[in-house]
């Protein structure tokens, strides 16, 4: 799906606006952007957002302990590895990574990559160059990357790993990425589950986001099923101590790869849950208006407590002994936030975080501050109350509009839905129309194992030379591999889609899970070589008179 780039129109009122994009954007620059300057509000908590922050396609953000599986779980999403990667027991990925779709594979370096008006990380800039060295954007064609970007991360360092200064700081990078992406994917290790301080550091940093936060339980097939009733207890017990609504995070438990379960166990549930997960994932683009403009009001409630906090403490400002003043101002921060949200009825959760705030005080004259300016004021409280209002009809609009679109395709999520692997839905496949090879005059790569996998075929006793998908499911899912992958060796196999296996294609899938097995790649489409004899016809000039070709 194309990603809307909404060109700054000059628009002049909010009547004129015709995207929520477009409307959050004004509102942004005319509301919300003079109070930020006004205060300093980047001094405090993040830089100012541009056009490109309103434009970009959903983003996913992957974050979770050093080898939790985090380069693992994208190439299996994309399946596909993404150029550069690397995958091991050791820390392996020491840089933040936006993958992202292009037609020519290539590298951009952070230091180029924050000049670029046109990707959303200009204000990654303000981390400095030690970050910048160890930030790049890949990019390379992929059909989920039409839809979505994805960022690889660092892993978070864990207790036994020596702590070593990374020379930036990491995570205030996280919460910058965590405002900016559309959901962030948190990975734990249900086989070697402790948790360090550098990794309650990071959730620390996700606070205010949760909305966004789902966590995956990964490797969960290492452990028996009472084993992991216990992980997960001990997993929501320490979230519970950093994240203030545990109750309410989603954890996705599984093992996202494609290799093949440890154990059968648990196998429904894992699939389930992936299931699910590639629901959401897919479902993205759909729901990115909404969380622009929930993001939006989320920041202009920070704004608006940041506002009020920094002209109440310049009004405190005697005009003598003012470094006495400032550090009892500090030190009575938290009272002075619970006046300021009586006084003009501002929630709590609107506000910063304490301790951070008061550490960020520290480094600031307050009698630089700017006092109360209520035309500002006014102008937020009315962006709130009723400007994004205004822009409901056009949500729902768009809402509408992106109901009908089939969302993230590709990778992975191609098959969602297809094939006898997913219930409700067990053999509707529509074939791949006009999508038969040419007749080559290549051999049939599985040939030379077909009596092998004949033995096997016949032996599950098919009816009239085809195998129902119920019965080929069975057979399928005793190689413990997961559904996702089944389910594309099942769209690659049943090349006629009649919903069975003929013994070719019987024979073809078999070797397709070989392959899988054997840790190689599924090619996307069914290469000439694969593509049974008996399937295999010549394109003519007209449709109809498609002319099959006989067995070689
Ligand atoms: N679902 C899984 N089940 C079992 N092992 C897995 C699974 N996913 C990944 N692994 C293994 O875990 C190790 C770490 O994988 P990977 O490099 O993807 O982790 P990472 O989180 O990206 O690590 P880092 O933080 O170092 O970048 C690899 O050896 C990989 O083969
Ligand atoms: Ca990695």
């Amino acid at each position: 799906m194309a990603s809307k780039k909404i060109k700054n129109r000059g628009v002049k009122s909010l009547k004129e606006v015709q995207t929520v994009a477009e409307g959050l954007k004004f509102l942004y620059r005319q509301k919300l952007l003079p109070l930020e300057k006004y205060y300093g509000f980047s001094d405090f908590h993040s830089p100012s957002l541009e056009d490109a922050d309103f434009d970009h396609k959903p983003m996913i953000l992957v974050v979770g302990q050093c080898s939790t599986g985090k380069t693992t779980f994208i190439r299996y999403l994309l399946e596909q590895e993404y150029p550069g990667s690397r995958i091991g027991p050791e820390p392996t990925t020491d840089c933040f990574t936006a993958i992202m779709h292009r037609d020519v594979e290539g590298v951009i370096p952070g230091n180029a990559l924050v000049m670029d008006p046109n990707k959303p990380f200009r204000k990654l800039n303000y981390f400095g160059n030690t970050f910048l060295n160890r930030f790049q954007c890949v990019h390379f064609p992929n059909q989920v990357l039409e839809s979505l970007s994805i960022i690889d991360t660092p892993g978070i360092l864990s207790s036994t790993k020596k702590r070593m200064s990374r020379g930036y700081d990491f995570p205030a990078v996280l919460r910058w990425f965590a405002e900016h992406v559309d959901l962030i994917i948190l990975l734990c290790d249900a086989h070697k589950l402790e948790l360090s301080d550098e990794f309650s550091r990071s959730i620390t940093a996700l606070r205010g986001y949760e909305d966004k936060l789902r966590v995956l339980l990964n490797k969960a097939d290492m452990v028996d099923s009472q084993q992991l009733m216990r992980v997960y207890g001990a997993l929501m017990w320490s979230l519970g101590k950093v994240i203030c609504t545990p109750e309410v995070l989603r954890v996705y438990i599984g093992s996202f790869w494609s290799s093949p379960f440890r154990t059968s166990e648990n196998r429904v549930l894992f699939e389930r849950e992936e299931e699910d997960l590639f629901k959401e994932i897919q479902n993205l683009p759909r729901n990115s208006a909404l969380r622009k403009l929930n993001d939006l009001v989320k920041r202009a409630r920070l704004v608006r407590s940041h506002a009020y906090i920094v002209s109440f403490l310049k009004e405190e400002m005697p005009l003598f002994r003012r470094d006495n003043k400032k550090r009892d101002l500090i030190y009575d921060l938290p009272v002075i936030f619970s006046r300021i949200q009586q006084r003009h009825q501002i929630s709590a959760g609107d506000f910063p975080d304490c301790a951070n705030m008061q550490e960020r005080l520290m480094n600031h004259d307050f009698t630089k501050f700017k006092s109360r300016k209520s035309k500002l004021i006014a102008g937020l409280d009315e962006l709130l109350t009723t400007d994004i209002a205004k822009l409901m009809p056009l949500l729902r609009q768009e809402e509408l509009v992106a109901a009908e679109q089939p969302g993230v395709q590709g990778g992975l999520l191609l098959e969602m839905n297809r094939g006898p692997f997913l219930e409700g839905n067990p053999f509707y496949y529509s074939g791949p129309n006009g999508e038969c090879e040419e007749l080559t005059e290549e051999a049939w790569v599985v040939s030379k194992d077909k009596p092998k996998y004949d033995e096997i075929f016949y032996n599950l006793s098919p009816q009239d030379g085809k195998l129902s998908g119920i019965k080929a499911k069975d057979w399928m899912t005793s190689t413990r591999l997961p559904n996702s992958v089944l389910s594309r060796i099942w769209k690659l196999s049943d090349v006629d889609g009649d919903g069975m296996l003929d013994d070719e294609e019987f024979a073809l899938a078999s070797h397709l899970i070989e392959v899988k097995l054997e840790g190689f790649g599924l090619p996307p489409k069914l290469p000439a070589d694969l593509v049974p004899p008996s399937k295999r016809r010549r394109k003519t000039s007209s449709t109809e008179n498609r002319e099959d070709c006989a067995e070689a």
